[in-house]
């Protein structure tokens, strides 16, 4: 029993290793299309090694190794864009680079904005660029290059506008650009209702590290989506505490006074803060 032990306590740990290393692996992509494709190659693999190892076939055998390299090179094509994105991550400092009193400005418009559009029901897809660039979506829609302000989201997303159709993209509080396509989710959604646009919104944060925002169209209902979690049907101040611990403080303390700040700081300098935005 000892000298069983005093010989494979190496492999015990191995094992374990190893487990904890695919188990990781797997809760990192579980979500994504990579990973149904990663279950049925490993499971094909452990079939064919099972079989191969009990009929001592030799050619299966000779195939399963020399396939490794050739297996790893797929591994990377499957999950290029997961791997751009976790690089992208690892890679980036920056978040929302802007003075505090800046952030607070924008949040207090966007918040304005959106709770605007939820009043007239007007269906809209905001996303706000992180760290992880927006370019490619911002490729299929319109460049604006403009201050945000609540005027210019409802001008932008009114039904007969030219721009309303698709997401606004954000990067550094001004509007990027209009009518932009977001890749939608491939998650099967528990509720079969979710339109195309909260698809969108969490297809668009499960892929970056933007955050979306959407009114919709048929109920006014607010919903923020972040990680490719959708946070649905929020009130007023609940959308404003939620933006603001994701834009200016992290998880509050107390988030009504975070709230209270954010509405004092912003009343007193609201005008000169929309003109630090321009610069
Ligand atoms: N891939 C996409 N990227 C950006 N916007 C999209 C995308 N797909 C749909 N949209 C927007 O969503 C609108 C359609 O929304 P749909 O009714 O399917 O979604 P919904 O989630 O039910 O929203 P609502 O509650 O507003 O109806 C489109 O008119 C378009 O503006």
């Amino acid at each position: 029993m000892w000298q069983f032990i005093d010989e494979h306590w190496k492999d015990a740990i191995e094992i374990l290793v190893l487990a904890f290393l695919i188990y990781q692996l797997y809760r990192a992509f579980r979500a994504t299309r990579g990973a149904q494709i990663l279950v049925g190659l490993g499971l094909i693999l452990v079939v064919l090694a099972l079989i191969t190892q009990i009929f001592q076939f030799e050619v299966i055998g000779w195939l399963i190794t020399r396939s490794a390299a050739v297996l790893a090179f797929a591994l990377l094509v499957i999950f290029q864009p997961e791997l751009r994105n976790g690089l992208a991550r690892l890679g980036s400092s920056r978040f929302f680079s802007f003075s505090s009193k800046r952030r607070l400005a924008f949040v207090e418009r966007l918040a304005d904005a959106v709770v605007l559009l939820s009043k007239k029901r007007i269906g809209a897809l905001f996303a706000i660029q992180r760290d992880i660039t927006l370019k490619e979506q911002l490729e299929t829609g319109v460049v604006l290059d403009a201050q945000f302000t609540p005027e210019l989201a409802m001008s932008v997303f009114f039904p007969k506008s030219p721009l309303h159709d698709g997401g606004m993209i954000i990067a550094d509080d001004r509007v990027a650009g209009a009518a932009c396509v977001f890749p939608v989710t491939e998650k099967e959604m528990q509720d079969r209702s979710t339109g195309l646009r909260h698809r969108a919104a969490i297809g668009l944060t499960e892929r970056t590290d933007a955050i979306a925002v959407v009114v919709s169209e048929e109920t006014g209902s607010i919903s923020i989506s972040e990680n490719g979690s959708l946070h649905r049907n929020l009130t007023e101040k609940q959308f404003r505490e939620k933006i603001s611990e994701i834009f200016i403080s992290g998880p509050p303390s107390n988030e009504t006074e975070t709230v209270e700040k954010l509405d004092s700081e912003t009343s007193v300098s609201s005008s000169s803060d929309r003109d630090m935005v321009s610069d």
